[in-house]
């Protein structure tokens, strides 16, 4: 049986910016505008948006370090503005980038200050530390300062530093930005070993593909309102296409492809210029209508053709634009 673990109705939240120096004046940011969604226990919960759409204003809420203006939250039915001390050694976030370590201390040295802040005592700690370096593949460099350290041993050191109070939900903000592709895998892959040991995750990311391997379900959220809720498997189907022919055209100019393609009622997707021509990708159901009429027409010399169905990055652009 489903249980949530997260509830959240109808939360908005604004942010006052002042602004002037002389004529002082304020204006509000209506950063997330009333959003309702709940996260089970045991998923991976995807949070996906544009920059700006009020992703990491949602995690801050949720994760107690932010206020709401309106609507209520509930985490094990706690609520994360009155009942923090309760809920805080339950959860754990990891935010994208490099902030929230100590670059002159060490691995070690920030694992155990942290360690202290959740009143982990010290004899477990001597236990917990070299195994969450070990997980995190640390334990080399766990003497040296983290002001020595790539980007990817940072936020490397950043999730052992999440997992430190063995949180039952773990919030990742971007976990993987600035992380080469080898370390991203690494990290999706620990993501999805804490997750199949019953830690419920919830994560915001800019990569689809990312969030289509991970998620049970995602939220697209725009402007700060969710605009679709589901399973990777059903927002893809949100396209209503079922198929998209994806292929290069050379020889002309983008410009007056674009048009010879709207003339012959080809809906175009997405067009991207490359050095020796321009890739088109075209959503449709009838893949093979187009394939023909690409193939038999003077004007489009097509090399590099493939029908694909579509990717939760279709569905994201199909439902919150940006072509
Ligand atoms: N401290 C703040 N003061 C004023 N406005 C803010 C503050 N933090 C965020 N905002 C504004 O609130 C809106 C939502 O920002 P938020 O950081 O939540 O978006 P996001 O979806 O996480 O974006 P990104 O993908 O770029 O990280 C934006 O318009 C942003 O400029």
């Amino acid at each position: 049986m489903k249980s949530a673990v997260i509830e959240v109705e109808n939360v908005q939240r604004t942010y006052q910016i002042k602004s002037g120096f002389w004529k002082k004046s304020t204006n509000q940011v209506e950063a997330v505008k009333g959003i309702s969604f709940e996260v089970n226990k045991g998923e991976i919960f995807g949070l996906l948006g544009p920059n700006g759409a009020g992703k990491t204003t949602t995690i801050k809420m949720l994760t107690t370090m932010l206020i709401p203006s309106a609507g209520t939250i509930k985490i094990f039915g706690l609520d994360p503005v009155s009942e923090y001390k309760a809920l805080r050694p339950r959860i754990n976030f990891i935010l994208g980038g490099e902030r929230n370590l100590y670059w002159r201390l060490s691995a070690y040295d920030n694992l155990a200050y942290f360690a202290d802040l959740y009143k982990i005592p010290r004899a477990v700690q001597q236990n917990k530390i070299p195994e969450l370096l070990r997980l995190v593949e640390l334990e080399e460099a766990a003497h040296r300062k983290v002001e020595t350290f790539s980007k990817g041993m940072k936020q490397r050191l950043q999730i052992a530093r999440g997992l430190l109070n063995n949180p039952e939900i773990l919030f990742l903000d971007e976990p993987s930005i600035g992380l080469d592709p080898i370390s991203a895998r690494k990290l999706r892959d620990l993501i999805k070993n804490l997750n199949a040991q019953g830690t419920t995750i919830v994560l915001t990311t800019h990569y689809m593909f990312e969030a289509d391997e991970l998620c049970d379900r995602i939220a697209f959220i725009n402007n700060g309102e969710i605009i679709a809720i589901d399973t990777p498997k059903n927002l893809k189907q949100h396209t209503n296409q079922q198929s998209i022919v994806e292929c290069t055209i050379v020889g002309s100019p983008e410009q007056e492809l674009r048009d010879s393609l709207a003339e012959k009622q080809i809906n175009v997707m997405e067009m991207q210029p490359l050095q020796n021509g321009v890739k088109v990708r075209i959503a449709t159901e009838q893949p093979q209508q187009i394939v023909m009429v690409l193939y038999s027409s003077a004007q489009f010399h097509v090399v590099d053709l493939a029908i694909t169905k579509p990717t939760l990055e279709d569905a994201y652009i199909a439902m919150i634009g940006g072509n």
